[in-house]
């Protein structure tokens, strides 16, 4: 056992490895129970056809009033069901018109928890055909007050929750869950949540949030899915005091015991689900978040959503808003306010496409790009105190304390926001930009709405109708000076499932940086001339499938040409055949 565990921390891929080896279920023993040693539990499982009462009870098959009148005799359901037949549109337009009465967006939230718990196809149904609506609700800005409230809302528990309590039985834990067969898990630690702190155990509403997305809008089927927080305790003092909260009651573990837990948890992921398993961390605290990256990022299929999602959604924004501002990427300046995960991330990909551009090297093109963290603008005054993560950005120049006087120094062409807070750029801080821009570009992209940097209508009024606005969590268009504005929202929501799309059908076994440059350019490649009439730098929600569709089909291009993938042969047509691969919410009819 120990010496697979090395293997695999050395990135031994299963392909190579004697087939009867204990890691590497997941490929045809989809139990793990041909390849278990001795000292490995099985779980006998048992399967049955679900009919009558259970049939209704059972989300992934329900379809309420939708069932024939052949399948209420076929499947005992004569009597448990009113004598109405109603088609799936139908209860469609139900829902959507209850939903519509609740004037508080958690109650919202929860109807569609409900939902999701009582018929699972309808809850995507609805939530793919009322996109730009239901975003909102089930993801930023409603999911974070979700979390926050949590212990209070909880009905019907979602995910798996791994806490410290299960060190040395995680291999079990997965396999209490009942799907055997797994193809992308989003996992939280619960410090950092959108820029709402620790929720510790809470933070479960954001995988299952995230993984909602992957199939409504990256197609990945529902039953492949599963969202997990690891609970290593929180130090969020109102929640230990809160009588509802869900989690361990201890302030968080840290160092060895925290990276045991991990590294037992990717472990078991990889021996119970294989080595095509894509494991999505997500609102990680920064030391965390840049750690376990790197340390996994050689023996496992791993993706940092916070760091590289966002830096691919917006490079992708950065790109098209090339052509209203006019110029080169390389001949733009950037400063972040903000050098954590999102900050740092989308920092070294514009650099890294900047060197690929022009051919520098990626020491010069990172000259490009400042970044201010709550002491000040980074510079090399600063370099020993600095987080390894920070040092690169640390280029020659006096301190500057303050961001206003740090767009004053700098005179950046686009400024981001990714710190977190919210209110940040403040109308000194815009009219700045503005002061030395025909077209300042502004990202205010901390989620969720109460921390963005600014609003729309502040960045349209303060700069009279000419900024280039986006937004982590999103604003409504904004009539300014008699024009309206439609900002865009630059949220990792239009990559993440497009992305995973793209790995899960090529069959990848890694992630690799130009397949984040290659999903941000087909993301980049969608948006029409329409919406850049409108101000709009992302092409709008209402296509995001089609739009998932073209990035998995670039990633896939990727994950093939750098000898990543493993399903083989290559299809000749991607795009059609990532369409061809997406989940679809339609009922099924029954035998
Ligand atoms: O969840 C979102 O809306 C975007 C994101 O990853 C974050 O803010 O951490
Ligand atoms: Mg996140």
């Amino acid at each position: 056992m120990e010496s697979t565990l090395k293997e695999m921390r050395d990135g031994a891929s299963v392909l190579d490895m004697d087939p009867k080896s204990t890691v590497g279920g997941g490929v045809e023993d989809v139990y793990g129970e041909d390849r278990a040693t001795e000292d490995i539990l099985v779980t006998p499982w048992t399967f049955s056809v679900a009919s009558g009462y259970t049939l209704l009870r059972d989300p992934h098959h329900n379809k309420g009033l939708s069932f024939t009148e052949k399948e209420r005799d076929a499947h005992y359901l004569r009597g448990l069901l009113p004598p109405a037949i109603v088609s799936q549109a139908l209860q469609e337009k139900k829902v959507m018109h209850n939903l519509r009465k609740y004037q508080v967006p958690l109650q919202r939230y929860m109807a569609m928890m409900d939902l999701q718990e009582r018929n699972e196809r309808l809850f995507y149904k609805l939530l793919i055909d009322n996109v730009e609506e239901l975003l909102p609700v089930v993801y930023t800005p409603t999911v974070g007050e979700a979390c926050q409230k949590y212990g209070s809302i909880l009905r019907r528990p979602q995910g798996l929750y791994i806490s410290l309590k299960e060190k040395g039985k995680i291999l079990e834990v997965l396999k209490n869950w009942p799907k055997k067969s797994i193809q992308v898990i989003v996992v939280t630690d619960g410090e950092r949540i959108l820029g709402l702190g620790d929720l510790g155990c809470q933070g479960m509403g954001i995988p299952v949030g995230k993984l909602a997305l992957y199939t409504a809008l990256g197609g990945i089927r529902p039953s492949v899915c599963l969202p997990v927080t690891i609970d290593v305790g929180t130090n969020n003092e109102q929640l230990l005091k809160d009588e509802f909260y869900i989690g361990l009651r201890q302030r968080r573990a840290t160092g060895q015991e925290y990276s045991e837990l991990l590294h037992e948890f990717m472990c078991a992921v990889k021996q119970n689900y294989g080595e095509k398993v894509l494991i999505q961390f997500e609102d990680f605290a920064n030391h965390n978040a840049f750690e376990l990256l790197a340390k996994y990022g050689t023996t496992h299929l791993v993706f940092n959503d916070d760091i590289q999602g966002t830096a691919s959604v917006v490079l992708a924004g950065v790109v098209a808003a090339l052509k209203l501002v006019g110029g080169t990427l390389a001949e733009q300046t950037f400063l972040f306010l903000g050098a954590g995960e999102a900050g740092t991330g989308i920092a070294e990909l514009i650099a890294l496409e900047m060197s690929k551009q022009t051919k520098a090297p990626l020491e010069e093109t990172r000259k490009k790009i400042w970044l201010v963290d709550s002491k000040g603008l980074i510079v090399s005054s600063r370099k020993e105190s600095l987080q390894h993560f920070k040092k690169h950005w640390a280029h020659e120049h006096e301190p500057v304390k303050t961001l206003l006087d740090a767009v004053k120094a700098i005179k950046p062409t686009m400024l981001i926001g990714s710190s977190g807070v919210g209110q940040t750029f403040t109308k000194e801080v815009v009219e700045a930009m503005a002061s030395f821009n025909e077209r300042p570009v502004i990202f205010a992209l901390s989620n969720p709405t109460s921390q963005s940097e600014c609003t729309a209508e502040e960045a349209y009024s303060w700069t009279k109708g000419r900024a280039i606005f986006a937004s982590g969590s999103p604003f409504d268009p904004v009539e300014c000076n008699g024009k309206v504005f439609v900002p865009g929202q630059s949220n990792n929501a239009y990559i993440f499932p497009g992305f995973g799309l793209g790995l899960v059908i090529s069959g990848a076994i890694r992630v690799h940086d130009d397949m984040l440059l290659a999903s941000s350019e087909a993301l980049a490649g969608q948006v029409a001339e329409e919406n850049f009439e409108k101000g709009l730098i992302y092409p709008p929600f209402s296509n995001i499938r089609k739009i998932s569709a073209e990035i998995a089909a670039n990633v896939a291009a990727k994950a093939y040409d750098l000898g990543l993938a493993t399903r083989l042969p290559r299809p000749a047509n991607l795009v059609k055949y990532a369409e061809s691969c997406m989940y679809s919410p339609v009922y099924r009819s029954y035998r």
